[in-house]
């Protein structure tokens, strides 16, 4: 009989990709583009006192390549608000000039492969600061973003979900080493999508130097948990959206 791994979940989170339409924008006239701009100034705005209330967190990042030209992520405390914030994107004048791209629907995760025996002993896992700052993370405004998601392999010999849990726990352990190893480098915010979207997993990666998320990913290629049962969905990469640098964007 397999055991399900106990998990806890934080907020609800939502990638949201966007694409400009360098057509609309060129063609638009300067108040137009103003009107636009100031609207998206003020929708970025209502972040702040979000994040102060500890009600959530979000990050904006340019995505390098043509899958999308730039990611809204936000988490929040419930799949509502997350519904009002692409409506209220929707509305505002600068989403005119966008497209959707893509985007992915899951709540932030943490599973007991690395608690020990402490699981389950009766306390409140969310008053332990830690394990809180985790499932409630403030994003890093790093300078570099790498986004996809993932599944855990169901094939024949190859059934993650067919492993007793000593044996993934074992296997994850591993995965943590190599993880561990880029601390201080790369923070990565694992969220869980089963039931929510396309793949089961997705994984947020942070880092100022870019090129880590390559070492990261690579080495971890030759971990058994990702040789033997990871499957890969499309990556996303970019750079740090700041409202300046934003705006900087899409100067003409
Ligand atoms: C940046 C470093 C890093 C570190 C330290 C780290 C550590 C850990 C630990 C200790 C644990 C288990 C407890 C928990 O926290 O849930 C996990 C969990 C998980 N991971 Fe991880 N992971 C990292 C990084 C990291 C990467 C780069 C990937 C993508 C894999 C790849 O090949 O591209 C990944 C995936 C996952 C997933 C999908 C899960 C959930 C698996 C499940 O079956 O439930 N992860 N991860």
């Amino acid at each position: 009989m397999n055991e399900a791994a106990l998990t806890l979940e934080g907020w609800y989170a939502l990638h949201d990709f966007r694409s400009l339409n360098w057509t609309a924008w060129t063609a638009a006239d300067d108040e137009e583009r103003a009107v636009a701009l100031e609207e998206l100034h003020a929708f970025m705005q209502e972040w702040g006192p979000v994040e102060e209330a500890k009600e959530g967190s979000t990050a904006v990042y340019s995505i390098v390549g043509q899958k999308a030209d730039f990611v809204m992520m936000f988490l929040r405390e419930s799949l509502e608000a997350l519904n009002q914030l692409e409506t209220a994107f929707n509305k505002i004048a600068f989403a005119q000039y966008t497209t959707k791209s893509y985007s992915y629907v899951s709540i932030v995760e943490l599973s007991n492969y690395a608690a020990g025996g402490s699981a389950g002993d009766g306390s409140d896992p969310m008053q332990n600061p830690h394990v809180a700052a985790r499932l409630k993370p403030v994003l890093p405004q790093t300078k570099h973003i790498c986004f996809y998601p993932m599944n855990k392999k169901r094939e024949l010999a190859d059934n993650w979900y067919m492993l007793d849990m000593e044996k993934r726990r074992e296997l994850m352990y591993s995965h943590g080493l190599i993880g561990r190893g880029y601390a201080g480098k790369v923070k990565q915010i694992i969220t869980g999508s089963v039931g929510f979207d396309d793949w089961e997993w997705g994984v947020t990666l942070f880092a100022d130097d870019a090129l880590q998320f390559k070492k990261l990913v690579y080495e971890m290629r030759f971990d058994e948990v990702s040789a033997r049962y990871g499957e890969f969905g499309p990556f996303y990469v970019g750079n740090l959206l700041t409202p300046d640098t934003f705006e900087e964007l899409l100067k003409l």
